[in-house]
């Protein structure tokens, strides 16, 4: 294989997110089935025994694309180089936490880092964060960071987006292949909004073809909202293998593309389209094109959609003040 080797730096690598994440990464599924790739793997100190378990399994697998494991506890080391950065590692909310108590027990994770990524990072990194609260500290890693474009810093609502994408399919009957459109506006948070009024059903729009406004009020928009809470009641800790699963698809088409006819919903920062304050960094609907995220256009937004989007968008720029008071953007 001649191809040079494509640098991905995973942090909170020994962690479960990182567990269901590495084995995918070293596959060719984040990149595609001909990208070499050599991993970066970010741990804190104590959990570095547990990264190493995790490198000798993956050399244990024989990955014909993985050219190399490093581990460290320096982010300075981790993101050297680095051309895709998975920012994992942080404090996981546990049950009954609210995710404004995580904002200032993983500041401090995300500030340091998006300077080591400002510093050493090759100059096309692409940064998921999928650490939460995932749209803030993509914000604190982003403003560490002032030599890098700020369109590179992502934040992950695919996991919402494809959640979404299932409950639609069984309230309707119809495959997820046949799903298109789908929207997840504002934060990663209970207060996100998915919004299938532009959505496609079998070519048929969505809300017209489900036709259920109290459904879609009391039981899709809520089920969808509050999923990463329910997983974590039921399980006892948060969603891993579909939260990783996630990350490797928000990756794969930020790469490679969107299908035509279709889009995606990612995290980016807000140009200002649909009223959403320039600068925070919000899901919306997006296209990719040659490594490029757009936003989509154009849509009409009603009544219920506003009130929804807005009041997520609210909650946004409450954390963004957050994080502003405490000094870490
Ligand atoms: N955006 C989403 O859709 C989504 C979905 C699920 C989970 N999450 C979030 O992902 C994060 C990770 O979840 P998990 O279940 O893997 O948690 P986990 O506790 O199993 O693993 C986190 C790992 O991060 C490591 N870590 C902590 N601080 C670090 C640092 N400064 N540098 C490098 N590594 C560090 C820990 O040692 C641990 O191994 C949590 O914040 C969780 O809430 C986000
Ligand atoms: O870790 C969480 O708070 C939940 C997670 O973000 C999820 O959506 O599953």
């Amino acid at each position: 294989m001649t191809r040079t080797p494509v640098n991905v730096t995973v942090t909170g690598a020994a962690g479960q997110i990182g567990y269901a994440l590495l084995f995918r990464i070293a596959s060719g599924h984040l990149l595609g089935p001909d990208v070499p790739v050599k991993l970066r793997l970010l741990e804190i100190t104590p959990a570095l025994g547990a990264a190493e378990g995790t490198a000798m399994e993956l050399d244990d697998c024989a990955f014909p694309l993985l050219q190399g494991i490093d581990i460290s506890d320096d982010p300075n080391v981790a993101f050297d180089g680095a051309n895709v950065a998975l920012l994992v590692g942080a404090r996981p909310r546990t049950k009954g936490m609210e995710r404004g108590d995580l904002l200032e027990a993983n500041g401090g994770i995300f500030k340091p880092q998006g300077k080591a990524i400002n510093d050493h990072a090759a100059d096309d990194i692409k940064v998921l964060v999928v650490g939460n609260p995932a749209n803030t500290n993509a914000l604190i890693a982003q403003a560490a960071a002032p030599d890098v474009p700020a369109e590179r810093f992502t934040a992950m609502t695919r996991l919402d987006h494809n959640r979404a994408l299932s409950q639609l399919s069984k309230k309707t009957g119809v495959p997820v292949s046949e799903i298109k459109k789908l929207t997840i506006w504002g934060n990663h948070s209970a207060t996100q909004y998915p919004d299938i009024f532009h959505a496609e059903v079998a070519g048929k729009n969505a809300a017209e073809a489900v036709n259920d406004e109290k459904w879609l009020a009391e039981d899709f928009i809520p089920t969808v909202a509050k999923r990463g809470a329910a997983i974590i009641e039921a399980r006892g800790a948060s969603s891993a293998a579909s939260a990783a699963n996630a990350a490797i698809d928000h990756v794969y088409t930020w790469t490679n593309g969107t299908a035509a006819g279709d889009w995606v919903s990612m995290g980016i920062p807000s140009d200002g389209s649909y009223g959403v304050p320039e600068g925070l960094i919000s899901s919306f609907p997006v296209t990719v094109t040659d490594g490029a995220y757009e936003i989509v256009q154009g849509l009409e937004i009603n009544e219920f959609s506003r009130t929804r989007i807005d009041a997520s968008v609210k909650e946004l720029a409450e954390e963004r003040d957050a994080v502003r008071a405490l000094g870490l953007i």
